[in-house]
């Protein structure tokens, strides 16, 4: 497949750039009046459309005028896979309820939890699909899934399976990560260490024995799994290979952060609440700082300090926090315009972060995140668009015209 015409090939880092820090992300290199040769599903090659080469005359090609090209979303932290929504929370925030009271009234991830040990395998695999089509028609190519709605050995396992059955079912790269320190179930409210118990010695050695999970994460937040517990959970991880994924100073700056890094977590998430010192951790630190904006938006908490990361050098990544209680979509369109509206990043900033760096925070930078020759053809084509900015300031809208994974146009649904 030959794609012509291209107004701006956006994203055509070097195939060595494998992540990007601080002032690095600034940088956004766009090939203006471009082509984008695919062969096998890989980038074969791309160059000048005054340099085009006449011997692919007759090859399947897109005629891509006035628009531009971008390597797809690379949505590095989900939890896409739930049992139901909770509009009925959603009328409790309105009326002035916050997410941590919403939490210790039962709702939140408990009553995720209690809807999805009720719901069989194959309805979840359903809904998930259906969420994971739309992402990618909004032109996400690459994802991460959390576990973390189970909270019991055999719900965990139940939602790891039904992410390799949507590995398996969809052409995108999918990371699984076992997130079953999410909450205390109210069995454990009063014996903590007998629910990290059962995380260590029944579930973790049948996730390791089943290959069911590339990460561990924990929720590490007060009222949730301490800096102790923490680090308990993510030692006994690293046993079993399972590199940390960790949710770190969403509601409060406790040392979460801290605890990531001196486990080599691969990166640190939400990080809405920071002080100077996470900023200089951070930015010294090869631990990617993803950011979640869409869950500030959504649940009215401070959007984190994105200028202030990058000043430090950070390594900052973007991502939808898709999930019933915090983030209600799976838009990476939206995030990247919340990216610049409120975080104050640049267009070319915030792309670098939902793409390069996305996958960065998957481990999958020598795959797909950005435009290189014998990466994955995972991309999408634009509307018409006047320029790289017109995409996160038509905030709320897709401007995504033509989805295309491993060299072919995806039509989904599945
Ligand atoms: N903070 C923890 N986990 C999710 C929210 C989960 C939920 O409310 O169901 C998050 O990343 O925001
Ligand atoms: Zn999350």
């Amino acid at each position: 497949m030959l794609i012509t015409n291209i107004k701006g090939l956006v994203g055509v880092h070097s195939k060595e750039t494998l992540s990007l820090r601080g002032s690095e992300l600034n940088q956004l290199p766009i090939l203006e009046n471009a082509w984008l040769l695919i062969e096998d599903g890989l980038i074969k090659d791309f160059g000048l459309m005054s340099n085009l080469n006449t011997q692919y005359a007759n090859l399947n090609t897109i005629n891509a005028e006035g628009r531009f090209v971008f390597p797809s979303w690379c949505d590095s932290h989900t939890h896409l896979i739930f049992a139901a929504p909770r509009e009925e929370e959603f009328a409790l925030k309105i009326a002035g309820k916050t997410y941590e009271e919403i939490a210790a009234a039962g709702g939140g991830i408990l009553n995720s939890a209690s809807k999805l040990l009720q719901a069989s395998e194959d309805e979840l695999f359903e809904s998930a699909s259906i969420r994971l089509s739309d992402m990618i028609k909004q032109g996400t190519g690459a994802v991460e899934i959390k576990s973390g709605y189970g909270l019991t050995v055999e719900s965990e396992l139940k939602m790891l399976r039904i992410i390799q059955r949507l590995k398996a079912a969809f052409p995108i790269p999918i990371k699984a990560t076992l997130l079953a320190a999410h909450a205390y179930p109210t069995e454990y409210k009063n014996n903590h260490q007998a629910y990290i118990d059962l995380i260590i010695n029944a579930l973790l050695p049948k996730v390791a024995a089943e290959s069911l999970a590339d990460y561990i994460d924990v929720f590490c937040e007060k009222g949730f799994f301490s800096n102790k517990e923490t680090a308990q959970i993510l030692e006994a991880g690293a046993k079993y290979g399972l590199k940390p994924k960790i949710h770190a100073n969403q509601l409060s700056s406790t040392g979460a952060v801290q605890i990531g890094l001196a486990h080599q977590a691969v990166s640190v998430d939400h990080l809405e609440e920071t002080d100077t010192d996470v900023l200089q951790a951070l930015g010294q630190s090869p631990t990617i700082a993803t950011l979640l904006p869409s869950c500030s938006f959504y649940i009215n908490i401070p959007f984190a300090n994105a200028k202030g990361l990058l000043s430090h050098n950070a390594i900052v990544a973007l991502a939808s926090d898709y999930n019933p209680g915090s983030a209600p979509s799976g838009n990476m369109n939206f995030v990247v315009s919340l990216a610049c509206i409120k975080l104050k990043m640049t267009p070319e900033q915030a792309v670098n972060a939902a793409t390069l760096n996305g996958s960065a925070a998957m481990q999958l930078s020598n795959e797909v995140g950005s435009i290189a020759i014998g990466k994955k053809a995972n991309l999408f084509i634009t509307r018409p668009m006047t320029s790289l900015a017109y995409l996160p300031y038509s905030f709320g809208q897709s401007q995504v015209e033509t989805v295309i994974l491993n060299g072919e146009i995806y039509h989904g649904p599945i």
